[in-house]
């Protein structure tokens, strides 16, 4: 096959950050992608209607000139968050679901959640207007092994979650292990985001001749068996797996640092790395429904109508992006891929 041509994508989990950043990332989701779900984890975190609207305008304002792109906005969860602002939420259209980070589990979620049972209140309301629940499913304490971290937040938190409130619409994000397929398998109402970095890599690339804090990011890549689990899933055209890059920049000089930040670059070529993932399979033909459709069905919007093609090139991707201070390394910065976007 040379040419692949599919509905265009949307991205359903996305870090765009704000201010320069934003103007240096936006372009190349803008590029690739009709809608993305914008993760609220800014410093500090957007945690009203107000603030979302107000970030919204900026990201609109960052758009390249004569671009379409729609900003489904999302709203971080705190100790604090009250139901009225999960009604206003809903009520303002472009809220499109709340997220979750348990305090201290990642880039910038110091205003996380100590304990979600203290957020019963807010998730009542959630379920009750029917607004989506994202989380990051990772346990934060620091006597659980950080390769464990995800199945033991399914086991310690999602399970009783999911037994609280039955009717939540739930996306655990980023999944990394065939322990979080399993569950999400077996569980009603219930979807998940795939990175293409989970699809592509197990742990043992990030200790390749050295260590390499580009393929580092948060939940950490896990043993092969998992990735083979997250690309049988992605693959097998059930539509509770769907897209989310979880392109998350970091400049150079803080992911190559005595103590570097989580986030793997794929905004710049996530349809090209995807597409190798499921060529690596042999599923090219699932790729479109898990790119374009399963996340605006389960999301309850319309499925988009303009089209994009992949072509079979080679062409390297480069070393670094200019970005802020530093630049910015995308994933498998300087490595050839053998699809590429027209
Ligand atoms: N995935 C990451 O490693 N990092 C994300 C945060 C997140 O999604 O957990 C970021 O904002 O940098
Ligand atoms: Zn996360
Ligand atoms: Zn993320």
């Amino acid at each position: 096959m040379q040419n692949l041509t599919l509905t265009r994508p949307d991205d359903w989990h996305l870090h765009l950050r704000d201010g320069e950043a934003l103007k240096a990332v936006l372009p190349h989701t803008v590029h690739q992608f009709a809608r993305a779900i914008i993760m609220p984890n800014l410093k500090p975190p957007i945690r009203s209607v107000a603030d979302a609207a107000a970030y919204r305008e900026r990201i609109i304002a960052a758009i390249p000139t004569g671009k379409q792109f729609e900003s489904l906005m999302t709203l971080y969860l705190t100790d604090n968050t009250s139901p009225e602002e999960i009604i206003s939420a809903k009520a303002s259209q472009f809220v499109k679901a709340i997220k979750y980070y348990p305090a201290g589990a990642t880039t910038n979620s110091d205003f996380g959640v100590t304990d979600i049972r203290k957020c019963d209140r807010v998730l009542e309301m959630m379920e009750q207007v029917d607004i989506p629940l994202l989380l990051h499913g990772e346990v934060t304490d620091r006597d659980v092994d950080v390769f464990d971290r995800e199945k033991v937040f399914i086991e310690k938190h999602l399970i009783p979650l999911k037994e609280r409130f039955s009717n939540l619409r739930v996306v655990l994000e980023h999944i990394t292990t065939s322990d979080a397929v399993q569950f999400v398998l077996a569980t009603n109402k219930i979807a998940a985001t795939i990175t293409p970095q989970h699809l592509l890599f197990s742990r043992n690339i990030i200790f390749q001749g050295g260590i390499r804090p580009h393929f580092y990011c948060l939940p950490i890549l896990k043993r092969e068996k998992h990735r083979l689990a997250l690309l049988q899933a992605a693959t097998s055209g059930n539509p509770k797996f769907f897209l989310g890059t979880d392109s998350a920049p970091h400049t150079r000089n803080s992911k190559e640092s005595s103590c570097g930040c989580a986030g793997c670059y794929s905004a710049l070529h996530a349809m090209e790395l995807y597409a190798s993932a499921f060529e690596s399979a042999n599923s090219l033909d699932k790729l479109e429904a898990f790119a374009s459709f399963y996340g605006p069905d389960f999301y309850q919007l319309p499925r988009n109508t303009e089209q994009i093609t992949l072509t079979k090139t080679t062409w390297r991707i480069p070393d670094e992006v200019p970005f802020l201070e530093s630049g910015l390394v995308p994933l498998c910065a300087g490595q050839e891929m053998r699809w590429q976007m027209a």
